[in-house]
């Protein structure tokens, strides 16, 4: 990944939480690199930290310790308002469960956030890039789980955010459909140039990162540049 532009720099982050007496270093010192266009998948135990690094890049979180940058703001300097406006025009969320709007259609839930975005697509493009132009009308209860999820990408996505951070995005549906999400987020990765990061507990899903980072007890335990990559239809899990 030398020579790439670098779209987040980490330096010695730390998030301690503290319950009683009781430390928990969710964080322990970690240094990272993340480059523009790259898709990361993050692995690690239950409790390693995976989730504590995603909230603190996209801003949904504040560290205890370390630095973060984005380019060159520096997101450990911000206070919540600045967090907000850093996360509204720069970061794309997908989460396990959806999170859509139950009593809007498809098309309308993505509306909810190119109505307030400065340059988005439209709802329609946003819906045709994840394959959903054919269910634009539907509400999320008329939409299978991975359709659900494609709507959610196709929200997080519409602003066109220069990053798109997925937390276990596959974890709620089965292999089958969860190929079909993988194979959104690496197309989006391709087309629009999204840096994607992806926290998986399924660990094949690495085989289609360009980068693969392990995490244990709060540190960065080991990093692995895939030479080949596989397409998300020769992964199984
Ligand atoms: N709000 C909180 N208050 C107290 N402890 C927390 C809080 N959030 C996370 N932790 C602790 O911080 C550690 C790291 O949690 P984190 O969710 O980042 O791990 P993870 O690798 O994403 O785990 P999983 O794969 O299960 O989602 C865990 O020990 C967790 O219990």
């Amino acid at each position: 990944m030398s020579g790439q532009e670098l779209v987040f720099r980490t330096d010695n982050l730390t998030k301690v939480y503290q319950t009683g007496e009781v430390k928990v270093f969710a964080l322990a010192g970690v240094d990272l690199e993340l480059f523009s266009g790259e898709l990361a998948v993050l692995l690690g135990p239950s409790g390693s930290g995976k989730s504590t690094l995603l909230n603190i890049l996209g801003g949904l979180d504040h560290a205890t310790d370390g630095r973060v940058w984005f380019h060159d703001l520096e997101l450990t300097d911000l206070g919540d308002r600045g967090l907000t406006r850093f996360r509204r025009d720069h970061v794309g969320f997908v989460f396990q469960f959806y999170n859509l709007v139950p009593s809007l259609t498809a098309r309308e839930n993505v509306q909810l956030v190119t109505d307030v975005a400065r340059d988005p697509m439209t709802p329609e493009e946003a819906l045709e890039r994840v394959g959903l132009s054919h269910r634009l009308d539907h509400f999320p209860a008329q939409l299978s789980g991975g359709e659900q999820q494609r709507v959610a990408i196709a929200r997080a996505v519409a602003k066109r955010p220069e990053v798109l951070l997925c937390d276990e995005p596959t974890g709620a549906l089965d292999s089958k459909t969860g190929i079909q999400v993988l194979e959104v987020l690496k197309h989006l990765n391709e087309e629009l140039g999204t840096s994607t990061v992806v926290i998986t507990h399924a660990a094949e899903i690495r085989k289609m990162a360009h980068r693969v980072i392990w995490f244990q007890d709060g540190r960065i335990a080991n990093t692995e540049i895939n030479d080949e990559r596989l397409e998300p239809a020769e992964i199984d899990w």
